[in-house]
């Protein structure tokens, strides 16, 4: 399918780090470059502005001061360990989760100030979406589009192009709940996309997903990435985020550890390093003895 032109990428941010506090154990700090901090104003100029952003769930601190700006037209990892706190973060950045503290932007419009104008920029793949599965696939993705308010031809045409991209023709007019799991996630894919955001937002969007699925969609998003879109993507495959994404947040603890271009943040070593480097290194097993055959 084909994305409206838009204008080109602002050029390679440098390496930027949090200011917030560190975790309590073991992270490596990362080079420190001028990063936007809590007084810094909301950049009109990012895709997403992050400043302040904190989410505790009782005594349990998610997200702890996040202050990130993801440059327009970048494709943005966002890597960290199980519990580090990126859907909460995700969530809070879309306007899924009320933050306790704290603003976002997306290309300048305040997500919890206008949540209306904001959402229309943005197309969301959250984590374990819930669907209004006794639609058919072509009808889920026609409702995304009349609820984003685009007329019946255009959302007939879009649904039609958008089951053909995601390999789901074939599918269109079965009940989603008879979907596989690698099928559901293309639905709710193509739900988010039906309305041309501007910056799509994906938790885990390859999970499920079987490899040649996996590609178009990665096709799909450097296709819109290369029209001028901003693609933000969390995912545990420090590999693929390394092939796939110009820049990258590594997070742990609900604290951003290291923030920029994937080049920087790597710093001559693969992400998949650097990253247990940052977030502390690796678990030890000793524990497991039993679980060793004799
Ligand atoms: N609704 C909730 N109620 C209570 N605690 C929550 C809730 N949502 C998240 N948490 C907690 O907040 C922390 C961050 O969770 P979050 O789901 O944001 O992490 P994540 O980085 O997305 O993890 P994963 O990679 O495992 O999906 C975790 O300790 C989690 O247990």
């Amino acid at each position: 399918m084909r994305w409206e032109r838009r204008p080109p990428p602002r050029g390679a941010d440098p390496l930027s780090t949090s200011d917030a506090p560190r975790p309590p154990s073991g992270p490596v700090p990362a080079p420190h470059v001028q990063p936007p901090t809590t007084d810094s104003p909301l950049d009109p100029a990012a895709a997403l502005s992050l400043r302040n952003l904190s989410k505790s769930f009782g005594d349990k601190l998610a997200v702890g001061s996040v202050n990130l700006d993801i440059p327009s037209g970048s494709f943005y990892g966002i890597v960290g360990p199980n519990g580090a706190g990126k859907t909460t973060m995700l969530s809070m950045a879309t306007g899924l989760l009320r933050p306790d503290l704290g603003r976002v932007s997306v290309h300048g419009v305040d997500v919890w100030r206008e949540p209306d104008a904001a959402k229309r920029q943005l197309g969301v793949l959250p984590d374990g979406l819930r669907l209004f599965d006794r639609l058919t696939g072509a009808q889920l993705i026609a409702y995304a589009g009349e609820l984003r308010g685009l007329d019946r031809e255009t959302v007939r045409a879009r649904t039609h192009d958008l089951l053909a991209a995601l390999g789901l023709a074939d599918a269109a007019d079965t009940l989603v709940v008879d979907y596989s799991a690698g099928m559901t996630k293309k639905v709710a894919l193509a739900s988010a996309l039906v309305h041309a955001p501007r910056v799509i937002v994906l938790d885990e969007p390859f999970e499920s997903v079987d490899p040649v699925s996996a590609a178009g969609i990665r096709d799909l998003l450097t296709d819109f990435v290369a029209s001028g879109g901003t693609v933000v993507v969390s995912s545990h495959v420090m590999d693929l985020v390394q092939r796939m994404c110009s820049h990258v947040a590594v997070i742990a603890r609900g604290v951003l550890l290291a923030s920029g271009t994937v080049e920087a943040v790597r710093a001559g070593e693969s992400l998949e390093d650097r990253f247990v480097e940052l977030v502390g290194g690796r678990q030890a097993t000793e524990g497991l003895s039993w679980l060793r055959s004799s």
